[in-house]
């Protein structure tokens, strides 16, 4: 039987047919050469806060460079366009490459904010228009995404870790593999998603599902029944050195130790002799405290007199504040008794349906959970499921658009533009200022003048201790015109990021505003071409 090849998705055919109906209209009216500048940029801050992590940047420089139609990409085109489609139309098309574009952008893994564009995109309109769609699906699930994990992230202490387990509910498997990815850029430290891991380089890490637990029945299952010691290389019994720490724990857990059930303990018994040193064990199938506690400290016990330090446990429902709690009691309970102080510091890992919510409110109460496994809520992007950039044209052939609104917020910000990020004495941002590309840029210790895009009265003076130009010229002359960072790069980047704001535009409830400024001569430039392009009404 043949098998299909599953065809690479990020392709010019990955386009809206609105796109490829302008082309033709751009070329058919001899426009198709018209320069252009575009701006891709979002109108609002997702899930309420003050600032979203960019993202996308590097699938977007992959996809102009490979940017080719194939034959049977026309073909297609061909058969489902209108009959009168000129041929030398999809000739046309079949030869296009993005060799004349020129694409500035921030870089990846940037703080960023509304209506500052995230990328700027130059040449001929119709294969500047044709990149509209392709870019958008790339950027805009990847800012979300990694927003959302920086958000999770910084709602707890920095000690503690956060891994991605989304695969199973993400949207369909390419939202799956974006998230693994972009999750890692927000500040997860890995990912269950063996692509990912394959494909990026990040982390994967794993412990097994209730299914493996309950694989197990009981104790006579078992087919292996001794592990050989670490060091010394002999065999011990390993079944009845379980059964005699279980034993001992009764007394001190208060529980007793016939009830535990044992197709648990089978189970983790089976898992330590797979992986004796990576002994992590899921404990809520039965009863977290009377059953999966005690169990797992039993099989650590064992495995401590084989010369083997466990991990530790995972938490998949009940109440994780209070449950980490009692079990991190228990852990430095035996620690003592047993005089093994590596058990007080065994890992526990957290999962079930938590969202950025609950890690607030765990922090609240208090908790004892050293790794966050997060899925649903945070690959769903459940608080906010989509995040909005648009790719809209500012100048054509030298001269400037706007696209006006009833809507203040949907204005758009006229002409080629430059973009500069200015900070404090303690190197927090202060503001992003918006100039005309042919504006002197703001010197660091010299007053400019920063003001509201839209609203006259708004400005403030401002004299920046240091002042960063946004923009690098990414693809020109059909080449990626810097090297792309790895990464694990990228992630720190996007860390030091959101460590140059202040703490109150970061804060999760009601952040300060962050000020985003155009100069008094765009300010200006644009009233003037809105007020232009607006027509005077007349009263009867
Ligand atoms: N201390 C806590 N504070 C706030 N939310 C919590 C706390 N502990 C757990 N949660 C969250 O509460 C929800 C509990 O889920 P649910 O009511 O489905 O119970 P469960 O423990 O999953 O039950 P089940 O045994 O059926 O799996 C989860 O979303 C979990 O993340
Ligand atoms: O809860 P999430 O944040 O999505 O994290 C991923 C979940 O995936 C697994 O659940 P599983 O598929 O076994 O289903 P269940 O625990 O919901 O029954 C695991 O036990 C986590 O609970
Ligand atoms: O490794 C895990 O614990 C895991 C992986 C995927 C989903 N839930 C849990
Ligand atoms: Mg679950």
């Amino acid at each position: 039987m043949a098998t299909t090849q599953q065809p690479n998705a990020v392709q010019p055919m990955l386009t809206d047919l609105y796109q490829i109906s302008m082309a033709y209209a751009y070329w058919k009216s001899g426009k198709h050469q018209d320069e252009s500048t575009f701006d891709l940029f979002f109108r609002k801050n997702p899930f309420g806060g003050e600032y979203a992590l960019f993202a996308g940047l590097e699938d977007c420089l992959k996809f102009i460079e490979n940017y080719k139609f194939q034959k049977s990409d026309i073909d297609y085109l061909q058969t489902v366009m209108p009959d009168y489609i000129e041929k030398e139309f999809f000739d046309f098309l079949l030869n296009i490459n993005m060799n004349d574009i020129k694409i500035y952008a921030i870089p990846e893994g940037s703080v960023s904010f509304p209506r500052v564009p995230l990328l700027r995109i130059e040449g001929p309109i119709l294969k500047a228009q044709l990149l509209e769609t392709t870019l958008l699906t790339l950027i805009n699930y990847a800012s979300l995404v990694a927003t959302n994990a920086a958000r999770f992230r910084a709602a707890v202490d920095p000690s503690k870790k956060f891994y991605e387990l989304g695969l199973r509910r993400a949207q369909g498997p390419d939202g799956g593999l974006s998230a693994s990815k972009y999750c890692y850029l927000g500040g997860f430290d890995g990912t269950s998603n063996v692509l990912a891991g394959k494909l990026y380089g990040i982390p994967i890490r794993g412990t097994h599902a209730h299914a493996y637990i309950n694989s197990y029945q009981n104790l006579e299952e078992l087919k292996n029944k001794e592990l050989t010691d670490r060091i010394t290389g002999e065999s011990r019994p390993f079944v009845q050195l379980c059964l005699k720490y279980l034993d001992e724990l009764g007394p001190i857990l208060k529980v007793l130790p016939d009830q535990t059930h044992k197709g648990e303990l089978a189970a983790f018994i089976a898992y330590a002799t797979a992986f004796p040193s990576g002994f992590l064990a899921l404990v809520d199938t039965y009863d977290v405290l009377k059953s999966g506690v005690p169990n797992f400290l039993a099989v650590v016990l064992a495995l401590h007199e084989c010369q083997y330090e466990a991990v530790g446990l995972r938490l998949d429902s009940g109440d994780i504040s209070y449950l980490s709690l009692e079990v991190r009691a228990k852990f430095i309970e035996v620690a003592q008794k047993f005089n093994l102080p590596f058990i007080e510091h065994l890992t526990i890992v957290a999962s079930n349906d938590i969202n950025e919510d609950t890690l607030h409110s765990l922090e609240k109460q208090g908790h004892a959970v050293d790794i966050f496994g997060i899925g649903t809520h945070l690959v769903t992007c459940q608080r906010q499921p989509a995040l909005g950039c648009v790719y809209k044209l500012v100048e054509l052939n030298g001269i400037p658009r706007i696209k006006v609104s009833q809507d203040i917020e949907k204005v758009t910000i006229p002409g080629r533009k430059d973009l500069y990020r200015l900070y404090d004495t303690n190197g927090k941002a202060l503001c992003d200022l918006m100039t005309k590309t042919d504006e002197p840029a703001p010197i660091a210790g010299e007053r400019v003048l920063c003001r509201h895009p839209f609203f006259a009265t708004k400005r403030a003076y401002v004299t920046p201790t240091s002042v960063q130009c946004m923009y690098k010229l990414y693809w020109a002359n059909g080449q990626i015109q810097h090297a792309l960072p790895a990464w694990h790069e990228v992630r720190s980047f996007a860390q030091q990021q959101i460590e140059t704001l202040r703490k109150d535009h970061r804060r999760n409830l009601n952040p300060t505003p962050y000020k985003v400024s155009v100069s008094d001569s765009l300010h200006l430039f644009l009233h003037k071409l809105w007020m232009s392009s607006v027509p005077i009404g007349e009263l009867a």
